[in-house]
């Protein structure tokens, strides 16, 4: 018999809030809250309970509304923000049976350096704006254990390469390049230990929409050349349609609906996804 295919992550009950809640919020009394608000005490349920999984080569879509809890999410599985409750098991740490969340600063680094990569919406956050973008790469190889010189100019060529910056800029420092550019390093940066996933954080937002397009082909291309497994948010159903396999909805810290992207655009439940549906058309 065929094992059961392993998920490369697996969240259970991610819960994140911001402020310590109140008689008025606390437990069973969410029903209280604005939207995610408690108006009582001020306390942000940012992210309820949420689940899900991501197997080998599939794009998870993450989508919803501003202020719906997409990018509190990613913090939390880089480790960019410390998770309220809940667990998550990556397979490529210790065969999925650690939940990362729990483990030590040095193994969550560990994890950050050889099993993730996370590209940023801002390239101030995933970039040092004043280092070389060969240098940016290199940086990464460096944290994940790499001290041969001439091997991490080699990969940072060669990734710099896949992700079409001309050869001759590869020693420019990404504050002179464009948008679009700055994301494609990011791109080259956030893959040069070959991690098996992918976090990208409404990657797109913000550039032209031809530019916005080159990177999405981009991103189309990278998964299938090298089968990486990715979570994409998006407050853009339009970009969540064109890459995801497999779309998550979120509002107000929720997750409202879940399925295969082309099923929750064919037949959406919830009247929130009925409304982005519609939006599309
Ligand atoms: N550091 C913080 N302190 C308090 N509340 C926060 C903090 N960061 C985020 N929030 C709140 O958490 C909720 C979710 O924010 P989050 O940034 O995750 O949403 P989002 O769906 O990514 O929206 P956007 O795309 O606008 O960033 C919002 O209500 C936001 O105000």
């Amino acid at each position: 018999m065929k094992e059961m295919e392993q998920p490369v992550l697996s969240v259970r009950n991610l819960h994140k809030q911001y402020g310590s809640g109140c008689a008025a919020c606390r437990d069973a009394r969410r029903e209280r809250l604005l939207k995610n608000y408690c108006p009582a005490c001020g306390t942000v349920y940012a992210c309820q309970d949420i689940s899900f999984e991501v197997f080998g080569g599939e794009i998870l879509g993450v989508v919803g509304e501003s202020g719906s809890g997409k990018s509190t999410l990613m913090k939390c599985l880089y480790f960019d923000q410390e998770v309220s409750a809940g667990e998550a098991y990556l397979y490529a740490y210790q065969e999925g049976r650690q939940n990362i969340f729990a483990q030590s600063a040095q193994q969550k680094r560990y994890i950050q350096n050889h099993l993730m990569g996370k590209v940023y919406q801002n390239p101030l956050d995933g970039l040092r704006m004043n280092f070389s973008s060969l240098g940016n790469i290199g940086e990464k190889l460096i944290a994940a254990g790499h001290r041969h010189v001439g091997r991490m100019e080699a990969r940072g060529r060669e990734l710099l390469a896949h992700v079409n910056i001309p050869e001759y800029r590869v020693k420019e420092a990404p504050k002179s390049f464009s948008g679009g550019m700055q994301q494609r390093v990011q791109i080259a940066k956030a893959l040069s230990n070959h991690p098996p996933l992918l976090l990208l954080d409404e990657v797109t937002t913000g550039l032209d929409l031809s530019v916005q397009a080159s990177v999405l082909d981009l991103i189309k291309m990278i998964q299938r050349d090298f089968k990486i497994s990715m979570v994409i948010v998006s407050h853009d159903f339009g970009v969540i349609r064109m890459l995801a396999d497999r779309t998550m909805v979120m509002l107000d810290g929720r997750v409202i609906e879940h399925g295969l992207t082309d099923q929750v655009l064919e037949d959406p439940q919830h009247s929130y996804t009925q409304q982005l549906v519609q939006s599309l058309l």
